[in-house]
């Protein structure tokens, strides 16, 4: 038992007695590391059954969206499936150690493989990092019956799923955590989705006590104001008192960083030695709940031991990439996109993976966040480059084309059709990719002939009596809310799920201004090449001017200021004041209306009210502004219901 915040190592190890007793194992021949891998092994193959994937095609999607990394299939018959893994989440940053380590994904491979074969089947690993491989290599074959698993077992299913999302949750935050420069510089993004992930591993389960007391780890929830509102029988063992409900931190002696977690919403993570073992301390934000999730995890398992040597060499990279001071670029085939943050590094790269499925995408984002533009790269990277990328922009078309202008038409289809017909866009970009910009626009009859493509690469051209099969990827793009449109019955539900297989979010440049020095200078040797001129420098209060600045029109209008900045100053370097004047004055908001007149979009109620205050309220100068009429101003105003 321990006081002062003193964890006894011993309980721990009695947990793992326990679980190793549940499996039988603890009595066999085997040594402790080989049964703590079968542990692990047979929780994950657990976790691999209940993904409940019926094909490869989507056991390759929840991987990739697990963060395990990403499949393919090498061989495959009734009795073997061969699969290679890039990018291993346990062992891909791993030198060789001489031995295969990645039980964890043989395990979610093996269940997931019984689950679509219909069989049992177990993994082998025969090539991983750990062994000098660039990549893992697992043999799925029918099991022997010699390993064993919790199958028969539905609570204890239940419990090791529970634990395992935890446990992956919990790595892939300390993972992260470890990538990323500094706090500041995370994307909201991720935190979200890291942290939404969390809360639904725990929501799934209504945070219910007995499964918090089956996680072989310590487990505290603590609250905004700092006190443990709810802790699991393990860490209950270890307190020298028994816990009541609603203790303080500090009465219990736990350093914690709940405070700096909350004001954050990112994760913390350190390392600590309590009773002479060293711990991880991991607390992770539970937002919608105002509460921090602490767990202390015995350093104890080699597991933990691969986890803290991969943290450790992240860590070194980061140093060095810091030290060198350089900016890291995902490399791309177009030179023109720029890559300026950890973030953006990530979603690139992300992005590059998906980029090799077929998979629909759709990709959300303000309008100049740069959808069109990843669309693009998306295209480009994937094996579909060859061949046509027809962009169509839905704003553009009238709504009782759309049909004919996605599908085409037979001859004669209708009065004052063309004599040969029409090929409609989809058929066009045959063995390549279609990019739907402003899906929202398509209107809702035409949305389910769309679906039945994405379904089935099927449709029917206007007229046509015979069916047409094309493969053609599609790309979608919206600036909308599509939940609110599903809400209003504007946008099919089914086909929002279809095109969201895969989805791609662009922050806005003003969620990411650590960006805007890399953007900038990237534009200005961008300028100075397509005009000859010597690439001109901007003042580092200057620079610190452009990240102050909200950005409404993205990075199209960062681009368009600096390069109106460029003609307007004679000297090399680009000074605040300069950058002042044009961000306050007429002529900025002139740049500004160029974007708006091309964006009238999601941010366009917080754009007409911006110019409608720089003029004053008088709507014929901002209409002027904005490159529209009075009349369509006016409709807008109606539209947004702007009150001045
Ligand atoms: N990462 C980037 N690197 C370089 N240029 C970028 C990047 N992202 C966006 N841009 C540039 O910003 C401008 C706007 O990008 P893009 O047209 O792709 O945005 P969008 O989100 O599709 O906008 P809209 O919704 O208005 O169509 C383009 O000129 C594009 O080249």
């Amino acid at each position: 038992m321990f006081n002062n915040g003193i964890v006894n190592y011993e309980n721990y190890n009695n947990v793992e007695k326990n679980l190793k007793n549940v499996l039988n194992l603890a009595n066999t021949s085997q040594n402790a590391k080989a049964v703590e891998e079968e542990i692990y092994y047979n929780t994950a193959k657990n976790v691999g059954r209940s993904l409940n994937v019926t094909d490869y095609n989507s056991l390759s999607e929840k991987i990739m969206e697990l963060g395990i990394g990403q499949i393919v299939i090498t061989n495959m018959s009734d009795e073997k499936v061969v699969f290679r893994l890039y990018d291993c989440f346990t062992c891909s940053d791993m030198e060789n150690i001489g031995k295969p380590v990645c039980y964890f994904e043989a395990g979610i491979l093996a269940g997931a493989v019984s689950t679509i074969s219909k069989q049992d089947m177990d993994a082998v690993e025969v090539r991983c990092n750990a062994l000098g491989d660039s990549y893992c290599e697992f043999d799925v074959t029918k099991a022997s019956g010699t390993k064993k698993s919790f199958n028969d077992d539905s609570d204890g299913e239940k419990t090791d799923i529970n634990m395992l999302y935890l446990t992956i949750n919990s790595l892939k935050l300390a993972k992260s955590k470890n990538q990323i420069q500094s706090q500041s510089q995370r994307s909201t993004q991720d935190n979200k989705k890291l942290n939404d992930a969390l809360e639904n591993a725990l929501e799934a389960d209504n945070f219910n006590q007995n499964i918090i007391d089956s996680i072989p780890n310590y487990l505290a929830v603590i609250d905004s104001s700092g006190m443990v509102v709810r802790i699991n029988k393990k860490y209950q063992e270890f307190l020298s008192s028994a816990f009541k409900k609603d203790t303080s931190i500090i009465s219990l002696a736990w350093e914690s960083k709940y405070l700096e977690v909350l004001a954050t919403g990112a994760p913390a993570i350190w390392q600590q030695q309590i009773s002479g073992k060293e711990h991880i301390i991991f607390e992770s934000p539970i937002l919608e709940a105002k509460a921090v999730l602490r767990q202390v995890i015995p350093v104890e398992s080699d597991f933990i031991k691969l986890l803290l040597d991969k943290i450790s060499v992240l860590e070194e990279q980061i140093d060095s990439k810091k030290k060198a001071g350089e900016t890291e670029h995902a490399t791309l085939h177009d030179p023109k996109v720029m890559v300026a943050s950890a973030e953006m590094i990530d979603l690139v790269n992300y992005i590059k993976k998906v980029a090799k499925t077929d998979a629909s995408i759709l990709m959300r984002g303000e309008s100049g966040t740069g959808k069109t533009m990843f669309a693009e790269v998306v295209h480009q990277e994937s094996p579909r480059s060859h061949q046509p990328f027809i962009y169509i922009d839905c704003t553009t078309i009238p709504k009782n084309f759309f049909e004919t202008e996605l599908f085409g038409y037979t001859p004669g289809a209708f009065t004052g059709a063309n004599k040969k017909g029409k090929i409609g866009k989809l058929e066009m970009a045959q063995g390549g990719t279609v990019f739907l910009d402003e899906i929202a626009e398509i209107p809702i009859e035409i949305q389910s002939k769309l679906l039945r493509f994405l379904q089935e690469k099927k449709f029917e051209k206007m007229g046509a009596v015979t069916t047409q099969q094309v493969d053609t990827r599609v790309i979608a793009a919206t600036s909308q809310n599509l939940e609110a449109m599903i809400g209003a019955g504007l946008f099919r539900k089914d086909l929002y799920y279809r095109l969201n297989v895969i989805n791609i979010v662009l922050p806005p440049l003003r969620e990411r201004s650590q960006e805007i020095p890399g953007l900038a200078e990237r534009i200005l040797l961008q300028i100075s090449q397509e005009t000859g001129a010597a690439v001109k420098k901007i003042e580092a209060a200057g620079l610190q001017e452009l990240m102050n600045y909200s950005w409404p029109g993205n990075i199209r209008e960062l681009e368009n200021l600096i390069k109106r900045l460029t003609f307007l100053v004679d000297d090399p370097v680009i000074s605040r004041a300069a950058i002042e004047k044009e961000l306050n004055t007429a002529e900025s908001l002139n740049v500004f209306a160029g974007v708006a007149k091309n964006e009238i979009k999601e941010n366009e109620k917080d754009l007409i009210v911006r110019v409608l205050q720089n003029c004053r309220d008088n709507k014929s100068a901002a209409a002027a502004k904005l490159g529209i009429t009075r009349q369509t101003l006016y409709n807008k105003i109606k539209k947004y219901n702007i009150t001045f």
